[in-house]
């Protein structure tokens, strides 16, 4: 804030930053992990699941988000990546032959529904559940993984996102744990015996994907020294 207030140039926004997400538990553990240290409101809005690489994608989002709100926004993807399939599900890159015949098989068994609305790891956790996500693993050695979230801060319909990576790596285990979301129970991170899922929440938000990019999204606000115009 010292910064900011110093060189005369602090960004003063007209209402609290919105988070714009349709996914209940993400929501949750913002809410732990922020606290106050920013002044937030939600919204629920389904955004469409775009395609490419996470920052763009990300971007993108914001630059919807901030439309529809008419605000600053604050947006979020995660992707559950497989080292052994360089990224995949969650990201799309380059793969190799038999990298491309597993693929297709898996689009051949499950065909998507809706491919406009493809994404990563939500749809295939969606089609195959959590033993496909494994038997996509089961012909390699290599199980690590890691969690990559994307945070993009768009401070109003018309401004730039600024994108905030957060990643954590670990590996692809059977499911344990309750199934209360989305993969956490078949993602074991580095350094633990437990899945995330197994985890009590506080743990979780100590050391996940998500707590280590809003952990650079909080450091982003204490420098900026943003101001909030307060309802007149
Ligand atoms: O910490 C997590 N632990 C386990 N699973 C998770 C986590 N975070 C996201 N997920 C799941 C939800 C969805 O199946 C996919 C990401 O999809 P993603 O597009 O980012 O989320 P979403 O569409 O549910 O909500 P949003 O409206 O914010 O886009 O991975
Ligand atoms: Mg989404």
């Amino acid at each position: 804030m010292a910064a900011a207030a110093a060189g005369g140039r602090a960004v003063v926004l007209s209402q609290p930053v919105t988070f714009v997400t349709g996914n209940a538990k993400k929501l949750e553990e913002v809410r732990a992990i922020l606290g106050n240290s920013i002044p937030f409101r939600s919204l629920k809005l389904d955004l469409p699941e775009l395609q490419g690489e996470p920052e763009e994608i990300s971007k993108e989002k914001a630059r919807l988000a901030a439309k529809e709100v008419n605000g600053p926004v604050l947006v979020e993807d995660t992707c559950l990546c497989f080292n052994a399939l360089k990224g995949l599900p969650g990201s799309i890159e380059l793969f190799n032959f038999s990298q491309y015949c597993l693929i297709i098989t898996a689009l051949y068994c499950f065909p998507p529904t809706e491919l406009d609305n493809w994404n990563g790891s939500k749809w295939f956790l969606q089609k195959t559940g959590h033993e496909g996500l494994n038997n996509l693993l089961m012909a390699y050695e290599d199980k690590s993984a890691y969690a990559l979230c994307v945070f993009s801060l768009a401070l109003g319909p018309n401004a730039d996102p600024i994108t905030f990576l957060g990643k954590t790596p670990g590996k692809i285990v059977p499911a344990r744990g309750p199934n209360d979301f989305g993969w956490d129970p078949i993602f074991q991170p580095d350094g633990y015996d437990q899945t995330y899922a197994e985890m009590p929440k506080e743990e979780k938000n100590k050391i996940s994907h998500r707590y280590r990019a809003l952990a650079q999204v909080k450091s982003h606000f204490a420098d900026a020294g943003y101001s909030f115009q307060t309802e007149p």
